[in-house]
């Protein structure tokens, strides 16, 4: 492991007190304790797989207990969609939500901040023939600070989408609502992109039971309100103009084999660029997305 100090408030020296290579959901990871929460990055598709603060009960990310094993993208945690989102702007011939989710990723440098918090620097490796690079921060603390950076080494602007595809834990997706939302216009999958109004907090559809709603311009502070868990997860934004609310509901999961019965017990909110939110990142310029995500208790 490559060790680098970063400026003024991280600090390290040979192995990261409290950073240790395990397996979780049998999945090769960085495992990290802190002593304000516990967390785990998948080495396949650097996605977060695990984020439990002290005192938050069960874990805030989902991941199939039906996972499959690499190099099928793994089901739950925080997968990375990039250098694009599903498939937009590419052809048919690509894989969904880009390269990076099923890259393997490398830790490249990480510290101690004075508070105790872990802060850790990762890149995916074996992409090198795409036009722009990527680097990934990964704070675990009270709450863990995400980022996503992108860099375009080139000559020339190059247009991006992305998206951090949050598996959030819940105790039925049929009971929690999802606020920060309200007032805007949603595209829906599930009707051709149509654009809708978005009347309230996102509740799952009781018509059909499934929603895959693209909100292009959205304010960047959502709240996922679960009864059923007496906690509530906050998702800041900065640096990400959409919101994508997903779940297949029963019948599309049942013709999903890593989801299958499960569909109830996650809700995907997800802090992206996408649709007509493009970003065009300039010649040599950086572009990042950031997300900070947080529990608190609720009666
Ligand atoms: O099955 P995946 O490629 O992981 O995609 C899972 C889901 O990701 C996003 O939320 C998209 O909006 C959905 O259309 C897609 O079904």
């Amino acid at each position: 492991m490559r060790m680098m100090c970063h400026a003024g408030t991280v600090t390290t020296s040979g192995d990261i007190d409290g950073v240790r290579h395990g397996s979780v959901h049998g999945l090769d990871a960085i495992v990290v304790e802190t002593p304000h929460s516990t967390a785990a990055i998948s080495v396949f598709g650097g996605q977060v797989l695990s984020f439990t603060p002290a005192g938050a009960g069960e874990d805030v990310l989902w991941v199939s207990p039906l996972v499959k094993s690499p190099p099928t993208p793994i089901r739950g945690g925080i997968p990375v969609c990039w250098p694009y989102f599903a498939r937009e702007g590419q052809g048919r011939d690509v894989p969904s939500h880009g390269y990076a989710r099923t890259a393997r990723w490398a830790l490249i440098a990480g510290g101690r901040t004075d508070s105790g918090d872990c802060e850790l620097e990762f890149a995916p490796e074996g992409l090198d023939h795409l036009r722009l690079e990527l680097r990934m921060t990964v704070r675990v603390g009270a709450t863990l600070e995400h980022g996503l950076h992108t860099h375009n080494p080139g000559a020339e602007p190059v247009s991006m989408t992305e998206a951090f595809h949050n598996y959030f834990r819940v105790s039925d997706v049929s009971s929690v609502r999802v606020s920060g939302l309200d007032g805007l216009s949603y595209l829906d999958q599930f009707d051709d992109m149509r654009s809708h109004p978005q009347h309230g907090d996102w509740m799952l559809p009781r018509e059909d039971g499934r929603s895959d709603r693209v909100y292009p311009g959205a304010g960047g502070v959502y709240r996922i309100v679960d009864p059923g868990l007496r906690r509530a997860i906050e998702v800041s934004v900065r640096g990400g103009r959409s919101a994508v609310v997903w779940n297949p509901g029963e019948d599309g999961a049942a013709g999903m084999t890593d989801v299958g019965p499960h569909w109830r017990d996650f809700v995907c909110v997800e802090a992206a660029n996408v649709g007509p939110d493009v970003v065009e990142v300039p010649a040599g310029a950086d572009h990042s997305l950031w997300q900070t995500i947080s529990v608190t208790t609720i009666e």
